[in-house]
């Protein structure tokens, strides 16, 4: 197996807020790994480390054996680091496939030597990523909102739009952050296959989800954090049968 996503030690801490605190983790090729525990744990955080929103204090991380530490957000996202958003972050008066295309991780005009020098090439490109964010829709059978306002369609397919989104960076780092938030029907159960059919071409995925019985279907195995400590990895069942654990978790 190729381990795609490695942490090392990593620490970061706000102020008296330790949100991550000697995290070891990797995560290989083809797998889905569930990240659960209860609200604050520093989920999320974990996340805004590897995608580069803020710096660990020590310890580092690397994508594909290439170190993130030090880069910035975008530089991540280039090196195979594709993520979703609790919040979606959407723009909402823009349509679905507007929002795919401000998102992959090799848009060629972000590059102004690429316009100059290769204008035509800059036309065909922006055709692919057209066919690219088309072919993403139609596997969620979103094709025909492809040019409609994200504000007008129903909240479970703007998340899938969050997923497509994301996946116009076809990297080898999935990391998505409560997919299934509010999401129930159609929406829940193509989210599901679209996620694990990504698993299956090859990517390293990370759900956090509070949703246990997705995280129970979905993943290979999960890791249980608190207080930006990974307390445990084990089967999602393994984890919440232990009693301390579902304590910490439902606060039972
Ligand atoms: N940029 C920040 N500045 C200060 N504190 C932060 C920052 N980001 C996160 N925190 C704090 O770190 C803690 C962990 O937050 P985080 O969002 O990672 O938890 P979580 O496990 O994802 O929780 P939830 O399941 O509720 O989403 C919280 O107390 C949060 O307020």
């Amino acid at each position: 197996m190729a381990t795609v996503i490695s942490l090392d030690q990593v620490c970061k801490r706000f102020g008296g807020i330790v949100v991550a605190d000697q995290i070891s983790l990797e995560i290989q090729r083809g797998e889905i790994l569930g990240l659960i525990g209860p609200n604050g744990a520093g989920k999320t955080s974990l996340f805004n480390l590897i995608s580069g929103v803020f710096p660990v204090d020590s310890g580092s991380i690397s994508v594909g054996g290439q170190s993130l530490d030090g880069l910035p957000l975008h530089r991540r996202a280039r090196l195979g680091v594709a993520r979703t958003w609790q919040n979606m972050r959407l723009f909402s008066t823009m349509t679905a496939l507007e929002n795919m295309l401000i998102a992959p991780r090799d848009y060629p005009g972000e590059r102004l030597s690429h316009i100059v020098l290769h204008p035509r090439n800059l036309a065909k490109t922006d055709a692919a990523l057209r066919a690219q964010a088309m072919s993403i829709l139609a596997r969620m059978k979103l094709d025909a909102i492809a040019n409609t306002s994200v504000n007008d369609i129903p909240f479970g397919q703007q998340k899938l739009v969050g997923l497509a989104r994301a996946l116009m960076n076809d990297g080898d780092c999935l990391l998505l952050d409560e997919p299934m938030a509010g999401v129930e029907g159609h929406a829940y159960d193509t989210m599901k296959a679209i996620v694990r059919e990504e698993a299956e071409g090859g990517r390293a995925v990370c759900v956090v989800e509070h949703n246990v019985s997705f995280i129970k279907d979905l993943c290979n195995s999960a890791v249980f954090m608190a207080s930006g400590k990974i307390l445990e990895r084990g089967s999602v069942e393994s984890l919440l049968s232990s009693k301390t654990l579902a304590e910490l978790y439902f606060g039972a």
